[in-house]
């Protein structure tokens, strides 16, 4: 384990257990290392299925460790029972892809906020709705949101009180799994502007999950390259979103949609040069 990480991921490796009678499980995540440091952003990046969101629900506890362990903060948390992860929620938390769905349609934006405050009863109720109050405005939110519903609300404003939950306990780390990929490009950007200045203020670290490179370059310190659950490049995002080594990464790269026409015809040049140089299966609308 590394002496000042945050989180450790060590020989993590995951399997989902076969639906059909008899097949033997198949492992979808292979010996990945990787550490986050403390106000750390780690990107975790790689094409639809390899693994990314698996990683992120293996720390979260979601998903079914068949090798390897996860230290948050020096402790062991690959092995933890129900009650010690509620407890840890204090410490770990996550933004998903979709505020739609993330966010319970029957309860009240105060009742979604006080859900993580009110968990270990450290939180008097008096206390509580100033916190919640508190909690709307840094995410930039009308304090009158408290009696209304998630309904009531656009994507990006759902996916600003999904991030204010997220924050409620001040946590160490943030499973951010595809946080601004439902929204539209202005709402991502101030979505990011929310993130990037939460870390400043509450010096959290994130595990951001994304497709997206271009926020990888903006956002994040670093970043993993992953292919069939396997890490095949890493770096500061800089290097592997300006000098990616691998042929895998450089091939997301070129095929990374760039508002530059120019541009994008000079990647999808040095893509198909790449992609007539080693055999890797690319979706067909990207071969194009
Ligand atoms: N609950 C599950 N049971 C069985 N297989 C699963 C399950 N969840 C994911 N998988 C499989 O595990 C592999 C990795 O999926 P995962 O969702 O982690 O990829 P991803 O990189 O996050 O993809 P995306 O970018 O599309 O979300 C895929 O082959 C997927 O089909």
């Amino acid at each position: 384990m590394t002496g000042n990480s945050l989180l450790t991921v060590e020989s993590l490796a995951v399997e989902y257990p076969s639906n059909r009678l008899r097949r033997p499980p198949t492992r979808v995540v292979h010996d990945v290392d990787f550490t986050i440091g403390v106000h750390e952003t780690l990107a975790l990046v790689g094409e639809s299925g390899s693994g990314k969101t698996t990683i992120g629900k293996a720390i979260l506890g979601l998903a079914p460790l068949a090798a390897g362990h996860i230290w948050l903060d020096g402790r062991d948390i690959s092995t933890i029972g129900r009650k010690e992860r509620r407890a840890l929620a204090v410490d770990l938390q996550a933004v998903f892809q979709n505020p739609y769905g993330s966010l319970n349609p029957s309860m009240r934006v105060g009742q979604i906020l006080a859900e993580p405050l009110f968990a270990d009863g450290s939180v008097s109720k008096s206390d509580a709705l100033a916190t919640i109050r508190r909690l709307l405005e840094r995410v930039g939110m009308p304090g009158d949101s408290v009696t209304r519903y998630p309904a009531n609300f656009s994507g990006g404003q759902r996916q600003r009180i999904a991030i204010a939950r997220a924050v409620a306990r001040t946590p160490r780390l943030i499973v951010c799994d595809e946080p601004t990929s439902a929204l539209d490009v202005t709402t991502q950007a101030a979505a990011l502007d929310l993130l990037t200045e939460l870390q400043e203020t509450l010096g959290v670290s994130y595990l951001f999950i994304t497709h997206d490179l271009a926020v990888v370059k903006e956002f994040a310190d670093r970043a993993i390259v992953l292919r069939e659950g396997t890490v095949v490049e890493s770096g500061t995002s800089e290097q592997i979103c300006l000098r990616p080594v691998h042929p895998y990464t450089q091939r997301l790269l070129a095929a990374a949609p760039v508002p530059d026409p120019r541009l994008q015809r000079k990647r999808r040049a040095a893509r198909l040069q790449l992609a007539a140089d080693s055999p890797i299966h690319l979706p067909d609308d990207q071969a194009r």
